[in-house]
């Protein structure tokens, strides 16, 4: 199925990292510094889980949320995505990109390569790929728990290795400010939307 792609944004900010690294927390600070004129979050995991909350009479929101509820079901909708990418690599991500009109869009939830490949082949200027790194120990502060079969799998290892990423984002303790680490990507942003203030 192929989507009109419906808009043309200045600027394609495409973001993963493990779970419990901070995706979303990194994005959503982004998103608060930027304002939703300028930039909206994509979530490619978003018409996934709907449409797998549908099929399964589950809780959309909760199936959203950062809560046990989506644990439950993780391995499965990563096998029922799966299945989907296998017959079209840029199904969630042309679902996730269908209504959005700001001129910066932040992808938070990148987990394979064809999700990369899928944004750099339909907006080569636009793309820049950034990774949020934190360590297990970090991690399992933040309730993450080594699962066999999730984190040792493609949906959290997919973009372990040949990616040049454009940033690196460290989401520890010890690192520098986050302000600071995304000094440049902010700046980059403002350019890009037109809105940067001298
Ligand atoms: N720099 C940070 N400072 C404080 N809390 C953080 C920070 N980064 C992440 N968190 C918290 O850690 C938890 C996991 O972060 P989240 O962004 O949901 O991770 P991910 O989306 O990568 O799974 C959330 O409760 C979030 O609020
Ligand atoms: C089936 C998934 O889309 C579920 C992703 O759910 P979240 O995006 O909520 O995951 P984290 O925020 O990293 O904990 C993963 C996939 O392989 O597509």
């Amino acid at each position: 199925m192929s989507t009109m792609l419906t808009t043309n944004p200045k600027l394609i900010l495409v973001f993963s990292g493990k779970r419990k690294s901070g995706k979303d927390y990194v994005t959503d600070l982004i998103h608060k510094r930027l304002g939703p004129e300028v930039c909206c979050i994509l979530r490619l995991s978003a018409p996934l889980k709907e449409q797998y909350a549908r099929e399964r009479g589950l809780d959309f929101k909760e199936l959203l949320g950062s809560g046990q509820y989506k644990e439950q079901y993780r391995a499965d909708m990563i096998a029922w995505g799966e299945r989907r990418r296998k017959q079209d690599p840029g199904f969630f991500c042309r679902l996730a990109q269908r209504s959005a009109t700001q001129p910066v869009w932040i992808v938070s939830d990148a987990r394979r390569l064809s999700d990369l490949q899928w944004f750099w082949t339909e907006y080569p200027n636009q793309t820049r790929c950034i990774r949020v790194e934190a360590s297990e120990h970090t991690r399992r502060q933040r309730g993450w728990e080594f699962t066999s079969g999730i984190d040792d799998a493609e949906s959290e290892c997919g973009l372990d290795q040949g990616v040049d990423f454009d940033w690196i984002i460290r989401n520890d303790k010890d690192a520098p400010p986050l302000e600071e680490q995304l000094h440049l990507l902010f700046s980059l942003a403002e350019e890009k939307a037109g809105t940067e203030t001298s």
